[in-house]
């Protein structure tokens, strides 16, 4: 057995905050206790890490990525072996990705798929979400497995892209039944993806084949309109429904006014919409594709709503949705067409450090910055306490954060495997240290200690928000 100590950090979790000593045996977190009290004094340990100064805080849950997604004609640039190391970089230790069901086969086939990617190859552990494509009888069949052995209990229908992943009101209704008896999750992108396709249609032949032109078909209300009718459809069937990257103020208004009403209804967003704009996807010389994503940017003035609704719980997580695809080569495909560049931005490395910016800019306090970046993300998809705090028997998945460095994040810094940052020369107070996955130090004083195939995959239970 090995033993490490982390001594006389600040430890953060959701519920609290104490100078403490953090005792870990193994893979596991086993005890704290007060910095300088005759318990502390106590213990003994191989390896002890002088956290004095500095924040202990569990690692970040990121419940929204997407390594190697096959999309447009091409496919995200981060295997899951670069994006899982760049998310230890920034102090994410669990990633939750989406397997795809491609139209035709079953989740099955592309839970496999997905396994056969990440096995072998990620740094940090790692679970899954299912993107239902095609809703047949086969596949509520097997919803109910999936949610019954843990290996998927949550599930994305989209709204949007007609022939790719769009589902009908009737298969999504379908869907949510089954869940609403089996315990699943039900994660809906909410946008009116019929509707947009005709503006899309409208705008080319107009010449509009600029990337802000993404920004001005993808209509605030066609979000908020889908927004409406998924939570209306997840009434119906009784279900409860987690929004995934919600953008529009007029969205975020949807879901306060269902949870008001006291329905199970749940609400992500991402850095992206809290800290870029549509003046980012009016970059000219074409570099607005680098800004390119569904939900799009919205205007400024959506920033306050979104954050607001962090801190009023109107809205429960923040993921990154991160979806990589280079500039050159990739967003280029779009040139000329809007509707062609891969939707999706890179950001995985980077959602620790710009939420603790918002801690210093007053935005989020402390313990709201931990529960919406690791344990509100852990208990909405069934890893709590696991994962997503810092308590006796919890996984030792530890960052030791330095409160008062800066950093500039930049594409000719990060650790992404894509050629830009959608953050490039912003300043932010708060850099990661030293990183622990399931007690083995990953990185360390900026210096990579980790290997491809010590994460590994993670059985979850359901929505711990329920019942
Ligand atoms: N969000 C995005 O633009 N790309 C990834 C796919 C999705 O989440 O809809
Ligand atoms: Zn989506
Ligand atoms: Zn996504």
């Amino acid at each position: 057995m090995t033993r490490t100590l982390i001594t006389g950090g600040l430890v953060i979790t959701a519920a609290e905050e104490l100078t403490a000593d953090v005792l870990i045996e193994d893979q596991r977190i086993v005890a704290l206790a007060s910095t300088g009290s005759e318990v502390a004094a106590g213990w003994r340990a191989e390896r002890v890490i002088d956290a004095s100064g500095k924040y202990v805080i569990p690692g970040g849950v990121d419940a929204h990525t997407h390594m190697e997604l096959p999309f447009g004609g091409t496919k995200a640039s981060d295997s899951f072996e670069t994006g899982t190391r760049a998310a230890a970089w920034g102090g994410t230790t669990t990633i939750v990705d989406f397997a795809v069901q491609q139209v035709g086969d079953s989740l099955r086939a592309g839970l496999d798929s997905w396994h056969a990617k990440a096995e072998g190859n990620c740094a940090i552990d790692y679970a899954f979400h299912t993107i239902v494509s095609d809703v047949t009888d086969e596949v509520l069949k097997e919803l109910d497995l999936l949610t019954e052995s843990g290996e998927s209990t949550s599930f994305k229908l989209f709204m949007a892209y007609p022939g790719v992943f769009y589902s009908d009101d009737g298969k999504i209704l379908r869907a949510m039944q089954r869940c609403a008896g089996n315990g699943g999750l039900i994660m809906m992108h909410a946008e009116n993806g019929i509707a947009i396709d005709v503006l899309v249609a409208q705008a080319l032949a107009a010449g509009h084949t600029d990337p802000r032109y993404h920004g001005e078909v993808r209509r605030e209300l066609l979000e908020a309109e889908a927004t409406h009718r998924a939570i209306k459809l997840a009434q119906v069937a009784g279900a409860p429904l987690y929004v995934v990257h919600v953008s529009a103020a007029s969205a975020l208004a949807e879901l306060a006014t269902a949870r008001d009403q006291g329905l199970p209804v749940f609400g992500e967003t991402c850095p992206q919409y809290l800290f870029l704009s549509t003046d980012n996807l009016a970059e000219p010389d074409f570099e607005g594709a680098k800004y390119v994503c569904s939900t799009p940017l919205r205007p400024r003035e959506h920033q306050a709503e979104l954050w607001k609704g962090l801190r009023t719980d109107d809205l429960q997580v923040v993921s990154t949705d991160h979806c990589p695809f280079c500039f050159v080569g990739q967003k280029e495909l779009g040139r000329g067409d809007f509707s062609k560049i891969p939707n999706g931005l890179p950001g995985v490395e980077n959602r620790m450090d710009l939420l603790h910016q918002a801690v210093v800019e007053g935005r989020i306090s402390r313990r709201r910055w931990i529960e919406i970046a690791c344990a509100a993300p852990a208990r909405m998809f069934g890893l709590y306490p696991r994962k997503g705090t810092i308590a006796p028997g919890a996984d030792a998945d530890v960052v030791i954060y330095d409160p008062t460095a800066s950093q500039t994040l930049s594409a000719a810094t990060h650790h992404m495997n894509v050629d830009y940052s959608a953050y490039e020369g912003r300043q932010v107070t708060g850099r990661v240290q030293t990183v622990l996955s399931r007690g083995t130090t990953v990185l360390q004083d900026g210096r990579w200690l980790g290997r491809a195939g010590h994460g590994g995959f993670l059985r979850r239970g359901t929505c711990q928000y329920l019942g």
